[in-house]
Formats: structure tokens, sequence, C-alpha cells
């Protein structure tokens, strides 16, 4: 069975510019430095707004950081006429790492469906970007029971004509979308349910090895007082945060879950 190092994502949202951006990832480098915090035992990476990119890849450079960062979003072109787009080859110049690929957000105000998440997905592995692939039920779908059901046939979507080699790289994030912002976190049974059949469904799809390298991580109001309960469920590999990324203190007692 393969060893899935733990990922702590943080994903800052439309927040913070680029100078605040300096600002956030010093105090959460601090943090981690400051708990000797061992980046194998939990990598840690912070999917920010595009324009804080080249801050944060000059502070992590410059600094030597064990962080590493990411984008929100990416284009499923190359380039071209797509106004307003960014290319992946534009994130992989800039030292990107991960890039989410689908957040619920994206999905509801941007009209992003499987198809799009799937065209995305492939390209951000064409250019080396490790796709952070983010799937999750709402709330009616939670009421009726049929957040596996509806979850699993977006996995399907996101992996459809990815290789064996490429699904082994590729992140998934289970964000039920009734826990995002709200306080309300699932439990760790409800993550794990829908986590376990996310990896099931990718040993069906490709192999136990497959399955068995692709980390699958848990969103939704995420703190430092959850992640440990959350991380003891044998299918969460991690955790897609939002609104406790932006406190360093807090995000890095997130990444340093084991010590607590
Ligand atoms: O990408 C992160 C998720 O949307 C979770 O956000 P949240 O931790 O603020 O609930």
């Amino acid at each position: 069975m393969a060893t899935r190092t733990p990922l702590i994502a943080g994903n800052w949202k439309m927040n913070k510019d680029h100078l605040e951006a300096i600002d956030l990832v010093q105090k959460l480098d601090w943090h981690l430095k400051d708990g000797k915090h061992d980046f194998a035992t939990a990598e840690v990476t912070v999917l920010v707004p595009f324009t804080d990119l080249r801050s944060v890849q000059t502070f992590v450079d410059a600094e030597k950081s064990g962080l590493s960062y990411g984008a929100q979003d990416v284009s499923a072109h190359v380039s071209g006429a797509y106004t307003g787009e960014i290319s992946p080859v534009f994130l992989a110049r800039l030292g990107v790492t991960y890039v989410a690929i689908g957040h619920s957000e994206r999905r509801q105000y941007h009209g992003e469906d499987d198809a799009l998440v799937n065209a995305k997905t492939k390209n951000a592995l064409a250019h080396g970007l490790v796709p952070i692939v983010c799937v999750g039920e709402g709330l009616d779908v939670r009421k009726a029971g049929e957040q596996v059901s509806y979850t699993l046939a977006q996995v399907d979507g996101a992996f459809e004509g990815l290789s064996a080699e490429d699904a082994a790289k590729v992140v998934v994030a289970y964000e039920p979308v009734w826990a995002i912002g709200t306080g309300e976190v699932a439990t760790p049974s409800d993550a794990q349910e829908v986590n376990g059949a996310i990896r099931a469904r990718l040993a069906e799809l490709y192999s136990a090895e497959v399955a068995d390298a692709v980390r699958v991580l848990y969103g939704g109001s995420v703190k430092s007082s959850s992640i440990v309960e959350l991380m003891a469920e044998k299918d969460v590999d991690g955790a897609l945060v939002g609104g406790a990324s932006l406190d360093p203190e807090e995000f890095a007692k997130i990444a340093r879950f084991q010590q607590a």
C-alpha cells in the first residue's frame, strides 16, 4: 500500500492583494518554522489569487521555505484569444505546484461543468501542474441521501480519458457545499463515507495502486479543532482549508495536526 503524504492546502479565495500576500505567507512560514514543522510528514501549500503568485514565489525562493504554492483555477487552453484566462504554461513558469480545479464556487458562479473540469485537469497535467479536483454535493443532494452517487459522478467526469499514470498524480478534494464557509463541518464519518467511496471508484476505474496513490482531501469549515479527528479517518489524506487559511497561526496549527 502506498504511503500518502498528507497535504494541507489553504485556499485564500479572493482575499489578499500582492502586498498582503507577502505578509501572510511570511507569518505562516514563521509559525511553521517556530513549530519545527517537518514538511516530509505533512505538505503545506497555499492557493493564492493569480496576482499574488509572483510575490509568494519571491518569498518562498528567498527564504527557502518548505511551503509550496498554487493557483485557484487554470484555463482549459494553452494560449490564444481567451480574454481573462490564465494558461498552465504561465503558472508553471511561476513555479506553481498545485492548481484547484472545479471548486464549487467556480461550478456555481461560473457555470463550470464536469466536461470543463476534465479539460482543465488534462491541461494542468500536460504542463506539469498537480490538479486538486474539487467535488462534493449541495444540501439538497445530502438531504436526499445521494451524496455518494452525486460525488462519484463528478469524479467520473473529472477523470474521463485520463491515463493511469496521470490519474495517480491527481489530488481530489471532497468538499460538501453545505459545509463551505458555514461553520458546518461534516463529521469525520461523513468525510470518510465519501472519501472512501472516491478511492473505491478510482480502484474500479484504474487499479488498487492508482487508488492508493491518489490523495483525497476533505474541505469545508476545517479548523484546528476539527482536523485531528478528520485526519484519523483512513481515507482522509489532508484538508482544503478556506477561511482558516487566512489566519497564519490557525492554519499552521492545522498543518501541524500531528503535534496536537
Ligand atoms: O476551498 C476551500 C473550501 O471552500 C472550504 O472553505 P472554508 O474552510 O472556508 O469552509
